[in-house]
């Protein structure tokens, strides 16, 4: 058997972490056609690639059918309860960097903070008799956020895409999303609320502490981290 290695399958994503990987040595590549989501790993044996949605690399992880995964910590958190026992951080990678910050209308010029948003949501829930929508994908890390700086009256809409939109769809008042350039919102006319980010993300090595490892593949494992500087 081999150390399975749970790799984004696309995108710039794949493409830095097949260049950290080929720096050390570890050549990582997709093989077959443009469409086929099989792969090749040069370098050392005993190691399997496996390409797989950066979304589902933590359940994978978790669930002990990779060995190793790289995606972002924001993935982690939000979709592992107590992400600490089910995987470890390995190294960070240097790349794919991305905030996950709350943004308001940027017409909204009294709020700026967490506490002008609570302000705003409890006028919000008057003025209107609902509660503020804010749309996201990342609702655990959300609420854990809301609930840490004492707002209550909001709602979260799901969100899975095209996040930024929703306001001026008319389907959400504000909304949590990852951001790297700004560009995004900027172009939807929101604003970034000035506490500091809900979670500053980028891509991440895991290993996962409930995979099962043989003799062998635990040799592969010592192996695989001398390469990798670990
Ligand atoms: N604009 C960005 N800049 C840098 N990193 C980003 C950006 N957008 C997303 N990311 C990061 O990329 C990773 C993958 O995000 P995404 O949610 O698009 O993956 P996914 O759910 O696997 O996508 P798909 O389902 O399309 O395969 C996340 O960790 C996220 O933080
Ligand atoms: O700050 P920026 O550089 O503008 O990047 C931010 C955008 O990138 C991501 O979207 P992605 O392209 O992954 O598509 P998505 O909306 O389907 O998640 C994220 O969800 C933002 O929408």
């Amino acid at each position: 058997m081999s150390i399975k290695l749970g790799v984004p399958s696309k995108g710039r994503l794949m493409e830095k972490t097949f260049e950290w990987f080929g720096s050390r040595g570890v050549a990582l590549s997709r093989t077959g056609s443009d469409r086929e989501y099989a792969g090749a790993v040069e370098g050392i044996d005993g190691v399997s690639l496996v390409l797989l949605s950066a979304g589902e690399i933590p359940r994978e992880l978790a669930a002990g059918r990779i060995h190793l995964g790289v995606t972002g910590t924001d993935l982690i958190r939000e979709k592992l309860v107590r992400w600490d026992q089910k995987v470890e951080p390995l190294a960070e990678l240097g790349f794919g960097h991305a905030d996950l910050i709350l943004a308001v209308p940027s017409a909204w010029v009294d709020v700026d903070t967490l506490d002008d948003l609570d302000a705003a949501a409890a006028a919000f829930r008057s003025v209107h008799g609902m509660r503020m929508r804010i749309a996201t994908k990342y609702h655990r890390l959300v609420r854990d956020y809301l609930r840490a700086g004492g707002v209550a009256d909001y709602r979260l809409v799901d969100s899975q895409g095209a996040t930024e939109g929703t306001v001026a769809n008319l389907t959400a008042e504000a909304v949590a999303d990852i951001t790297s350039t700004g560009e995004t919102l900027r172009a939807n006319h929101l604003k970034v609320l000035t506490d500091a980010p809900i979670l500053r993300s980028q891509a991440t090595l895991f290993r996962s502490r409930v995979a099962e490892v043989s003799a062998q593949e635990d040799e592969t494992m010592a192996t695989l981290c001398r390469m990798l500087d670990l």
